[in-house]
């Protein structure tokens, strides 16, 4: 984690505890890291990442070790200690060097006058190891390192999976790369990274899995828009959607992204067929990054800041041949990469999100052409946000019918054929697909 020029592990570690203290309050640990000083961040977010992914174990922990929890700062420190250290196995520094450098963050930092306690705590909580780690575990937030509610519903939704689903939460996610078609080939990117001495293992049709994580911009080809980042079951919407779809001989293939931002799908799409694309997102900052992606991959579509369920507000009247609706959701399944997600959801934030999800769906289906197709998708673990939107969809619509779809991809499921091909491991995303066409006029 740290190289001979990285700035001082104390210092990481108060960036780190400072950013952890933010999405205690609510932030985004993105929102939280942009105002770490840049030569720190890395560092400071895989320490981050790290405590997020061990919060429930590190703040039971804390509370055993004082039962008050001591000012945000301090706790925060704390608990970001406690999560590097508690799991020696898997931890990135040795207990010594964890805890001096702890000690010195608070020393020199805002919990100057906590130097002692924080101190006494870890080194209570290095001798008192076993029995800590042992006590600690009968609580289901500390042993899971989800909210209750959270892993309540994953019991009742997912009664063979829950404990692996949950458990795969708590790692870092493999880096996947998307090939850009026009550019390049999975086959040539992957001898590319090869020739670097970089490991990458075909998945899907256009992905290259790395098994061992490299900053982004050390790879080959970025700049010049030979891939992208996309998750694996990510990359399965685009063909998903466009395979044995209908295709027009008279006019271009028209496509709708609803909610495109930050374009990762978008660009997939261009990347698989020549198409007029509009690209939607309610968030005109979000849209941006599309602009900057499709640059980027040489791609084209046009961009639009909407609601995409205003249909009055931005529509020309000319049906689609095909919509991507990739709703906004709880992103319950994209915790590895997101590992703060899970502490900053609450439970009745799906309610609000379903709401969501059916007021797109209703308002876009009418803009799908006779024989035309919807993709519904969201990046989920939820039912609620997933099958349920459809039998529901389904129940209302009876020109809707369902095409052979993945339904839910839930990672590292039991269930007998991988949903991405070349993924033994369902070493992916959680995702919901349900692709629906509509019947001839
Ligand atoms: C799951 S993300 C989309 C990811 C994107 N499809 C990709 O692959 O890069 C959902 C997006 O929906 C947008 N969104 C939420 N409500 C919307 C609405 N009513 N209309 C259009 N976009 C919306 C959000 O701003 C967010 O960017």
């Amino acid at each position: 984690m740290s190289t001979t020029q990285a700035p001082p592990l104390w210092r990481q570690l108060q960036a780190a505890a400072a950013a952890l203290q933010a999405v205690r309050a609510g932030q985004s640990a993105t929102t939280a890291l942009a105002t770490v000083a840049p030569a720190l961040r890395p560092a400071a977010q895989a320490l981050l990442f790290h405590a997020l992914r061990q919060l429930g174990r590190a703040e039971a922990l804390r509370s055993l070790l004082a039962k008050r929890a001591p000012a945000p700062p301090v706790d925060a420190l704390l608990c970001l200690a406690l999560a590097l250290v508690w799991d020696e196995a898997n931890a990135p520094y040795t207990p010594f060097t964890l805890v001096d450098q702890a000690v010195e963050a608070a020393r020199r930092g805002g919990a100057r006058a906590q130097s002692g306690f924080v101190n006494a705590c870890l080194r209570r909580f290095l001798r008192e190891r076993e029995a800590l780690v042992a006590t600690s575990a009968r609580d289901p937030v500390a042993q899971w390192n989800h909210p209750r509610w959270w892993i309540a519903r994953m019991q009742r939704d997912w009664p063979q999976d829950w404990q692996a689903v949950l458990r795969a939460s708590d790692h870092a996610a493999p880096l996947t790369l998307r090939v850009n078609r026009r550019r390049s080939t999975v086959a040539a990117m992957q001898a590319r990274l090869q020739a670097e001495g970089i490991a990458a293992q075909p998945i899907g049709d256009d992905g290259l899995l790395l098994p061992r994580p490299r900053p982004v911009p050390e790879l080959p080809g970025y700049a010049e828009g030979a891939w992208s980042v996309q998750d694996a079951a990510a990359q399965l919407a685009a063909p998903l959607l466009l395979q044995g779809l209908a295709r027009p001989t008279d006019r271009p293939l028209r496509l709708l992204d609803a909610c495109a931002a930050p374009g990762g799908k978008t660009a997939h799409l261009l990347e698989c067929a020549d198409a007029e694309l509009t690209a939607l997102d309610v968030d005109p900052a979000r849209c941006a990054r599309i602009h900057e992606n499709l640059a980027r991959l040489g791609l084209a579509a046009e961009v639009r800041a909407a609601d995409a369920a205003d249909v009055a507000a931005w529509w020309d009247g000319r049906p689609f041949d095909a919509i991507l609706l990739d709703a906004p959701c709880s992103a319950s399944g994209i915790v590895r990469r997101h590992p703060d997600v899970r502490w900053l959801r609450r439970e009745s934030d799906i309610a609000q999100l379903v709401v969501q999800q059916d007021r797109l769906l209703q308002a876009l289906w009418p803009l799908v052409a006779p024989g035309g197709r919807l993709l519904f998708a969201t990046c989920s673990v939820f039912p609620a946000e997933g099958r349920e939107r459809i039998e529901t969809f389904l129940a209302h619509h009876s020109e809707a019918r369902l095409l052979p779809s993945p339904g839910h991809l839930i990672p590292c499921s039991a269930a007998a054929a991988p949903a991405v091909p070349d993924n033994r491991p369902r070493d992916n995303d959680g995702f919901f697909y349900s692709l629906l066409e509509k019947g001839p006029r």
